[in-house]
């Protein structure tokens, strides 16, 4: 075993802000057991290993070797150009594989939207290429607007129906999604007379339910309260499949993704791994202020 996986754990235990303690009571080991492993005094059996990458959701190959790109090739942005009056993308190249959690970021206007758009198939590129190595139909998801919920139905009606859709319904508890959401009360309600921020909610929770290789989400927080943002955040890091996230929620960054690619001028300026940037001692907001001078 590399000797990355001591400094692995301790990494990924801090930005979870899970004591050796707490940590040591999920893998049912002594607290003694987790310090030795981060000092690298002695090291898991592979049952163990397991479980961890399980907990921080991360695969063996990153966990071992820090590789964040274990996982499959899913898709290519070859040589993409794009403009409108002006040129937006110049030559840009980016590779999204399986679990990565990608933050795109850039000043407003640097083009982050068109990408997006771009992926989705609703802009076609000047020149270059969008190679899925995935069913677009079935396995790409993007955050549903408001106005894609049905105003008639009620709130568990809406949720049942796409848990239907997408075949779900045995596996997943609607009450624990209500819960999780934090709709329980307005279970019964139709879904027209919601409030902006729970109609929200429930547009998040529709999207997430649905199971994709690649899931694409603009802003997704926006307009939510503090608690809605961190059960929001929580919930995606359970979910399988890449995502794609354009956000300036920092702190968030730092805690659930795994990939920054920084947007400027027309060209990815950087494409770093959180982790890396967490190694050199800072954070994504001061990476960010420093790289997108
Ligand atoms: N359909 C369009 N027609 C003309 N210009 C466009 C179109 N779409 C985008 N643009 C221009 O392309 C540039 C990049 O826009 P884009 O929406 O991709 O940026 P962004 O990084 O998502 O910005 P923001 O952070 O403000 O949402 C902007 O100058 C914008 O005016």
């Amino acid at each position: 075993m590399e000797n990355i996986f001591k400094s692995q754990l301790s990494a990924l235990r801090q930005k979870k802000h899970l004591s050796q303690e707490l940590l040591a009571q999920k893998l049912f080991v002594s607290r003694q057991s987790i310090s030795k492993w981060e000092n690298g005094e002695s090291e898991p059996n592979i049952d163990k290993l397991i479980s961890i990458s399980e907990i921080f959701s991360v695969n063996l190959d990153f966990l071992l070797a820090g590789h964040t790109h274990g996982d499959a090739l899913i898709l290519e942005l070859k040589n993409l150009n794009k403009s409108f009056k002006n040129p937006v993308l110049k030559d840009v190249n980016l590779s999204i594989y399986g679990r990565d959690r990608i933050a795109l970021l850039g000043s407003n206007g640097s083009g982050k939207t068109t990408i997006v758009n771009t992926i989705l198939g609703n802009i076609i590129p000047d020149k270059g290429s969008v190679v899925k190595h995935f069913n677009a139909q079935d396995d790409l998801s993007v955050m549903t607007q408001e106005n894609c919920l049905i105003a008639s139905l009620k709130v568990r009606e809406q949720i049942a129906l796409s848990l239907k859709i997408y075949d779900a319904y045995s596996k997943i508890n609607i009450d624990d999604l209500l819960k999780k959401f934090r709709l329980t009360e307005q279970s019964e309600v139709i879904v027209d007379q919601l409030s902006g921020g729970q109609k929200r909610r429930l547009a998040l929770l529709l999207t997430l339910i649905k199971p994709s290789k690649l899931l694409i989400l603009d802003e997704p927080t926006v307009g939510m309260d503090l608690e809605s943002i961190d059960l929001f955040w929580d919930y995606l890091d359970h979910v399988g499949g890449s995502v794609v996230t354009i956000t300036h929620d920092f702190n968030q960054i730092d805690n659930y993704f795994t990939r920054v690619v920084l947007l400027k001028d027309g060209v990815i300026k950087s494409d770093e791994s959180v982790a890396n940037i967490h190694s050199n001692n800072q954070t994504i907001e001061h990476w960010y202020r420093l790289m997108n001078q």
